[in-house]
């Protein structure tokens, strides 16, 4: 079994329910064990496009699928929650991210892991150190007090499986 986590983001919509449906799909998928929930955080958007705030959350889950299987299931699930792809960085119905799959680094066409730009979110660190114990932890926590600038995250409910 791998180790995942995943950033969830949702601008569109009922975020909460858009953020909670992606959730059960993964949980309704056999190869999948979601093992922790982070919290829900309202989050000021990063990335220089004008649009709604997210919620975020952060998500660990055991699988038996490659990275590549797991990548292709994300993205039906993205699919099946109507996500379109019009601006890059701007808004979405459901966007889900791998962050780290277990301690491997990825780099093919379509998959890039650890996640590029996770060491540069607060919507991503902030409810990844949530869900992390440990040296994992302690790295998530240096990451963000590392972080360049301010960016607004607030926690909205507690989410645990
Ligand atoms: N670690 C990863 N997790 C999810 N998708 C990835 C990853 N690495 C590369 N990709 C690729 O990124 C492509 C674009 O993904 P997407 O449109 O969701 O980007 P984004 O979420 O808007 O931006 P960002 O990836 O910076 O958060 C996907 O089709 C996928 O092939
Ligand atoms: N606050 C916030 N900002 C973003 C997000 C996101 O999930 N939350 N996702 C982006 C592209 O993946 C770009 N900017």
């Amino acid at each position: 079994m791998h180790q995942v986590y995943l950033s969830i983001g949702s601008n569109i919509g009922d975020r909460q329910a858009q953020l909670h449906q992606a959730i059960t799909a993964l949980q309704a998928d056999p190869a999948i064990e979601v093992v922790r929930v982070s919290s829900i955080y309202e989050t000021a958007p990063v990335g220089g496009v004008v649009q709604d705030d997210f919620y975020n959350c952060a998500v660990y889950l055991r699988t038996s699928l490659s990275a590549a299987e797991l990548l292709q299931r994300i993205q039906q699930i993205e699919q099946q929650q109507k996500r379109r792809r019009l601006i890059h960085w701007g808004p979405r119905t459901i966007d889900l991210d791998i962050l780290w799959y277990d301690d491997a680094t990825i780099k093919t066409a379509d998959l890039t892991i650890p996640h590029p730009e996770m060491t540069q979110r607060a919507f991503v660190l902030v409810p990844l150190k949530e869900i992390t114990v440990g040296l994992k932890q302690q790295q998530v926590e240096k990451l963000i007090q590392a972080l360049p600038a301010a960016q607004r995250v607030t926690k909205i409910r507690d989410e645990h499986v």
